[in-house]
């Protein structure tokens, strides 16, 4: 799978993130793609809550409709049926102003590998492909940042990105297979960092993957098969 493209839509008004109550509430999710012959029922009546603070792993063959899941939960994606509440806002209701202030204000999206991992700096975003080559850390550390002070960037180096910033509690992470291609060790780190949001930090974070380390260190998991959740 690959990242799929977000289409934005506008209730700028949010619920209070103190709200009580799960952090994702999810009932009779159906999002079919196509029609007719060539219809795919990606998913076929999803429910599921996400309390706050938890760590939720998405697991499934592939194609089983975790990207789907986690897209729709996060307003990329628009669902065929049901209902898909993120703090409390039905995110199908939102319009693009609603969803930019839902990912500005609430939640965090982490694509495989090369897009912006939002716990990590500047430098170490910018040093991911590197690394990726095998190029020594200081070697790495010392063009990404050259990289950065070329684009103006210099000064914002070892910041993390500004939305994941940790001052809110109650954020949500969406992270679709965030270790998918790294090498171990790369994934080991990725895999500290999400831990350390979520139980130092008190964030929410759903993650789909088909890794075990990953799923080894969830609150919980959940199988998703033919696009229905299973027991797992
Ligand atoms: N935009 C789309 N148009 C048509 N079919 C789609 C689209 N997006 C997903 N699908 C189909 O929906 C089903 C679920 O796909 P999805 O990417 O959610 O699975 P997945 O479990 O994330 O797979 P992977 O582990 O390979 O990432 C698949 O049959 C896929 O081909």
């Amino acid at each position: 799978m690959t990242g799929r493209h977000v289409r934005v839509a506008a209730v700028p008004q949010l619920p209070s993130q103190g709200a009580r109550g799960p952090v994702v509430a999810v009932r009779g999710l159906v999002r079919t793609y196509g029609s007719g012959s060539g219809e795919v029922h990606a998913l076929r009546g999803v429910s599921l809550d996400v309390e706050p603070g938890e760590l939720v792993a998405v697991v499934g063959r592939s194609g089983s409709g975790k990207t789907t899941l986690l897209n729709v939960i996060g307003g990329l994606d628009r669902p065929t049926g049901g209902s898909v509440r993120v703090c409390g806002q039905e995110v199908a209701e939102l319009d693009e102003r609603g969803l930019a202030a839902l990912r500005r204000d609430v939640l965090a999206f982490v694509f495989q590998t090369f897009g912006l991992l939002p716990m990590l700096s500047a430098v170490e975003n910018v040093g991911i492909p590197l690394r990726l080559l095998r190029v020594p850390a200081r070697q790495r550390e010392a063009r990404a940042r050259e990289v950065l002070e070329r684009v103006g960037l210099g000064a914002a180096a070892d910041q993390r990105p500004p939305e994941m910033s940790g001052g809110q509690q109650q954020r949500l992470l969406l992270a679709d297979e965030p270790t998918g291609q790294l090498d171990t060790t790369t994934g080991a780190e990725v895999l500290d960092l999400l831990r350390e949001l979520v139980h130092t930090e008190g964030m929410t974070c759903m993650v789909s993957t088909h890794d075990p380390a990953l799923t080894a260190a969830a609150d919980r998991v959940v199988r998703l098969q033919d696009g229905v959740l299973v027991p797992s």
